[in-house]
């Protein structure tokens, strides 16, 4: 058992003894809020049994940390340094220290390691990247050595949550601070990033929830909640917690009933929040009957509020994670934007009302209406009849009606209603564009906005910017040079493909759930199966004859204007296999033709370099546009190139990607961020196009990662088998990984 220091008086010995049997009973990988909970708290010791909490298995440090020493596979035999000096081993072989003064330890580590200030350890540090620490067995008397950047940010982190816990003294595993990367930040997501994203609207938490920091004019300094016109009990809701809150001087509001551009526009300086799905809950404390909001994820960073298409690839990710009432509560709120706002959001806030993003409802139903246990759950059945009648209704009133129709090709676009300056973007977005009209004018740039916004000035060609612009934000890949200028005349391959999807997937649902007959209560046509399939199959049609190259291997997006075939490179070609609406032979000439040109070291680039063109100050570069890469691109990717039998491929992008991730969470305090750049090995993370990267600004201890990326790194998992998995703990990079296979393990890969 522990080791007693015989050093210190008897006093100092109980305590000790009484602290080590405790700590004994703690896995060293259980949740925060458990390890640093009060169970485990020094203080409160006498209080707390000792229960056997999450005692699942014995952690050892080799099992741990020294994976390929243990299988040893030439090349890759590696081991992770552990610190010195095993003396104070438990039984268990498992070092704990013991961190008498939380804050202490958490300055000086910051003096020592942190040599730019930035309030991370990372790999630009040049700090001496070793740090004595008490043992826990000596009881803080005698020391080892913490060394490295990964343990020493481990450590950094694991200080920084123990603090915000409200802890001044901690034991703490080795084993902790030493995990091996892929378990950690697997872990991480799975029982704290997901967690820090989730929101649940309640009584008391409204003003929390509303907060915005994308929009800063004095209307918008308080919260505010914009209520449906038919939702009177939301309305009562809102009110009720607001009078119950009356220090958040939240602003409760109803919205017409007729939500045109223009009033979208008369409100983007006083921008709220817009009221989602509720259901009704019994509060047994009060005995009383309230409404609570259906949980939902955000994705991270500035974006605190329920997105469209993020919210599928973060339901992925919340499904894998057994969170299925998140994912649920997802579907319901589309489900209520259909219905109140006549389309699924953007996401909700005000200034985002006359637009939506990529469609995904039909496939996010489904994995739902799986997860929750399928035909046999009433519950799932509804829930899924519910999901498809909206789905329909979205299919026929955005993205087959007009404007996003193209009458003459049958196919759509993104083509959202709106008017004016988006308000929510950097306010400094549009300068470059502005300027020469504010000049044109004779005003300031802020004279200008305001003149242009209220209509006193009109420019038709900024008019015309900005109706792209918006089609831009519409379709989720805001910004990048193959749409600007354009977007709302491209049939594109994304939203076509979706399109097919949702076609596809209706057929389907109508066959197994309405007796193949459904008669839709807005115009009361009744479709079959049949139907839903000959529109797949014309759509098909449509996409190989205005979107295939068969020389490049491409679907490029189709410009319904000037009726010509676009040629830009984008790695949304992919989105024809996940849809399924590929054929073979088409699936084998993106493999062979496209892929490589879009290959990169860390994955699927969002375009190639060619098709972004030249970057200079007049032309700056665009986030979504080569060199970066997007956790929606890898995931569709992935799975459509799986679905048409590429597994190999897929498991090579997928590493490629997932050792990317794990590299810069290891030499990056732990980072996970909303892009990355696919071509750097050293710092992808390090992106300075628009919006910077959202998920880096974290001081300490990254809380939430982002959303898509969470998801897909658990996902990307999924293609791994033991070997990958092993590598990427030690962050062997892709073309070493690749090159140390035996030719038969290289066939994994398609190599
Ligand atoms: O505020 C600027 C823009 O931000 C959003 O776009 C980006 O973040 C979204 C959330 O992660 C994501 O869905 C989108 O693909 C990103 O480009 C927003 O969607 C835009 O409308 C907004 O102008
Ligand atoms: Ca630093």
């Amino acid at each position: 058992m522990s080791q007693v220091n015989t050093s210190q008086g008897p006093v100092a010995q109980g305590r000790q003894r009484r602290l080590s049997s405790l700590s004994e009973f703690n896995d060293p990988f259980s949740n925060a809020e458990v390890y640093y909970g009060p169970t485990t708290d020094p203080r409160k010791q006498k209080q707390a049994k000792p229960a056997k909490i999450n005692r699942t298995r014995t952690m050892s440090v080799f099992d741990n940390v020294s994976p390929f020493k243990k299988t040893g596979f030439g090349k890759l035999q590696q081991t992770r340094r552990g610190s010195e000096d095993d003396t104070y081993s438990s039984s268990q072989g498992n070092r704990r220290f013991f961190i008498e003064d939380v804050d202490k330890t958490l300055n000086e580590l910051l003096a020592a390691e942190d040599t730019d200030k930035n309030y991370q350890i990372t790999i630009e540090d040049t700090g001496p990247k070793v740090l004595k620490v008490g043992t826990a067995n000596s009881y803080g008397y005698k020391h080892i050595n913490i060394r490295g950047t990964y343990m020493l940010s481990n450590l950094l982190q694991e200080l920084t949550i123990a603090k915000s816990f409200g802890r001044h003294h901690i034991f703490l595993d080795e084993a902790r601070i030493n995990e091996n990367p892929v378990n950690r930040l697997s872990r991480l997501i799975n029982t704290q990033f997901w967690n820090s994203l989730t929101r649940r609207v309640d009584l008391n938490n409204v003003g929390e929830i509303a907060k915005d920091t994308k929009i800063d004019t004095p209307g918008a300094k308080n919260p505010r909640i914009y209520v449906p016109y038919d939702c009177p009990e939301q309305y009562e809701f809102y009110v009720q917690a607001s009078q119950m809150h009356p220090s958040l001087k939240l602003e409760v509001e109803y919205l017409p009933k007729k939500i045109t551009a223009e009033y979208v526009k008369s409100v983007n300086d006083t921008p709220g929040l817009l009221a989602l799905a509720m259901e009704e809950h019994f509060n047994p404390s009060t005995g009383e009957k309230t409404l609570i909001g259906y949980p939902y994820a955000v994705p991270g960073g500035r974006f605190n509020e329920l997105y469209g298409w993020d919210s599928y690839m973060m339901a992925l990710g919340l499904l894998e994670a057994n969170k299925t009432d998140v994912a649920r509560g997802m579907v319901e709120h589309f489900i209520f934007e259909i219905n109140h706002y006549g389309k699924i959001l953007n996401a909700n806030r005000s200034y985002y009302l006359c637009r939506s993003q990529p469609p995904f409802l039909t496939e996010m139903a489904l994995v739902v209406f799986k997860k929750l246990g399928g035909k046999s759950n009433p519950d799932a059945v509804d829930l899924l009849k519910r999901s498809f009648k909206a789905s329909i209704k979205e299919y026929k009133t955005v993205w087959t009606a007009s404007p996003r129709l193209d009458p003459e090709t049958g196919l759509s676009r993104y083509h959202p209603n709106g008017l004016g300056i988006p308000p929510e973007t950097e306010s400094d977005h549009f300068d470059t564009v502005l300027l020469p009209y504010a000049s044109k004018h004779g005003v300031t740039l802020d004279e200008f906005k305001t003149l242009y916004n209220d209509g006193k000035i009109k420019e038709p060609k900024l008019d015309e910017f900005f109706l792209h612009d918006r089609g831009v934000r519409e379709s989720g890949h805001d910004t990048t040079y193959r749409f600007e200028g354009v977007c709302a005349y491209l049939a594109t391959i994304d939203l076509n493909s979706l399109l097919y999807k949702y076609e596809i997937d209706i057929s389907n649902f109508i066959k197994e759930f309405c007796d193949d007959k459904y008669e839709d209560p807005l115009d009361h046509s009744i479709t079959t199966s049949d139907t839903w399939k000959e529109m797949a199959k014309i759509r098909q049609e449509k996409i190989t004859k205005y979107m295939w190259d068969d020389e490049s291997g491409f679907f490029f997006d189709y410009n319904t204007k000037i009726k010509h075939r676009t040629s830009y490179e984008s790695a949304t070609t992919f989105w024809a296999l996940w849809a399924g609406l590929a054929t073979k032979e088409q699936a084998q000439k993106m493999v062979e033709r496209a892929l490589p040109k879009l290959e990169m070291l860390g994955g699927l680039a969002a375009c190639t370099e060619r098709s972004r063109g030249p970057i200079s100050i007049s032309r700056p570069i665009r986030q979504w546009d080569y060199p970066f890469g997007w956790a929606p691109h890898q995931i569709l990717a992935w799975e459509g190139l799986r679905s048409y039998g590429y597994i190999t491929v897929t498991n090579r992008l997928a590493y490629r990607w997932l050792f990317m991730m794990t590299k810069a969470f290891v030499d990056y305090n732990g980072i996970v961020v909303e892009k990355y750049d696919v071509t750097r090995g050293t710092d992808p993370h390090r992106v300075e196009a628009e919006y910077g990267n959202q998920g880096a600004d974290f001081k300490g201890a990254a809380t939430e990662g982002f959303g898509w990326v969470n998801a897909s790194y658990i996902l990307g998992l999924k293609y791994m088998n033991s070997h990958a998995r092993r590598a990427l703990g030690a962050c062997i990079p892709p073309i070493s990984f690749f090159s140390s296979l035996r030719p038969q393990e290289r066939s994994l890969y398609g190599l």
